[in-house]
């Protein structure tokens, strides 16, 4: 199977100096990745990139990233907008603050929708309903009817994944989705992202400090240090039989965590 997202040698820099160096990995349709590393270590640069959207002191020095054989680096903006939301979702850390504080949530996810198809309102919120059940947002009609204030953080984080997931990407960066929810939310989250992989072959970049999460979801996983890849492999490899030190000890520390 041809691969769906190559990085090749990409170096990335923030106002001339590189953040990230000779980053490589591909993926497939419906599989999923996760990059993991310290804070700081350039795993939310490396998915702007694929995004476009380093802004203007950011910018890719070396390398390319093909998307379904179409090089991203010299795409022009408009076709690259084209494919975001539609082709290629996101996820924010942050989703409150990717919404409009002065539009219902129902009014912003219609919008979402329709840039990239013919659908009614009705039909929007159906589906937005649907999601919302299925990742813990049970009182839909309230959540579409409300604005990003009257929710809570969490609340919004859910409707930044609803948003999302509604137009089914053929691939999905998700950074820290989870990282905003109680633990028994972030299980219904990955549950549904791990079931639209299943019914959509959707392939996911997970960028996550929670090794729980990248060892129930990931396929493979990259390890970033100081914008440096310490390790890339299947997850098992990776977890369980890396030789690096640093993906050692990065993998133990989660250890440490539990209780004895
Ligand atoms: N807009 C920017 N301008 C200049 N430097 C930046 C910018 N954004 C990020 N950086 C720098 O790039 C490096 C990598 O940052 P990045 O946000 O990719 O790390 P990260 O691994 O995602 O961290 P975290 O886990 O804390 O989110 C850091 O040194 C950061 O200070």
């Amino acid at each position: 199977m041809d691969s769906l997202l190559r990085v090749e040698h990409v170096t990335i820099s923030y106002n001339g100096k590189p953040v990230v160096q000779d980053v490589s990995f591909e993926l497939k349709q419906g599989e999923i990745l996760g990059i993991v590393g310290e804070s700081g270590s350039g795993k939310s640069t490396v998915i702007k990139a694929i995004m476009g959207l380093l802004g203007e002191e950011g910018l890719v020095t070396e390398g390319d990233i093909w998307y379904k054989g179409e090089n991203l680096t010299s795409m022009s903006e408009k076709k690259l907008r084209g494919y975001l939301g539609k082709e290629i979702g996101m996820v924010f850390q942050d989703c409150k603050a990717a919404l409009c504080p002065v539009r219902t949530i129902g009014a912003q996810i219609h919008e979402a929708v329709s840039e990239h198809e013919k659908i009614s309102r009705q039909e929007t919120w159906k589906r937005a309903g649907e999601i919302m059940k299925k990742i813990g947002l049970d009182d839909s009609e309230r959540v579409l009817n409300s604005y990003p204030f009257e929710l809570s953080g969490g609340m919004n984080q859910r409707v930044g994944i609803c948003t999302a997931m509604i137009m089914h990407p053929n691939l999905l960066l998700a950074d820290e989705p989870t990282s905003a929810l109680d633990v028994t939310v972030q299980k219904q989250v990955v549950e549904e992202l791990l079931l639209m992989r299943k019914e959509y072959h959707t392939a996911m970049i997970l960028v996550t400090h929670n090794i729980g999460v990248v060892k129930m979801m990931a396929d493979r996983i990259l390890v970033l240090q100081n914008g440096v890849v310490r390790d890339y492999g299947e997850t098992d490899a990776v977890l369980n039989h890396s030789e690096d030190p640093y993906t050692k000890k990065l993998m133990s520390s989660v250890l440490h965590l539990k209780r004895d």
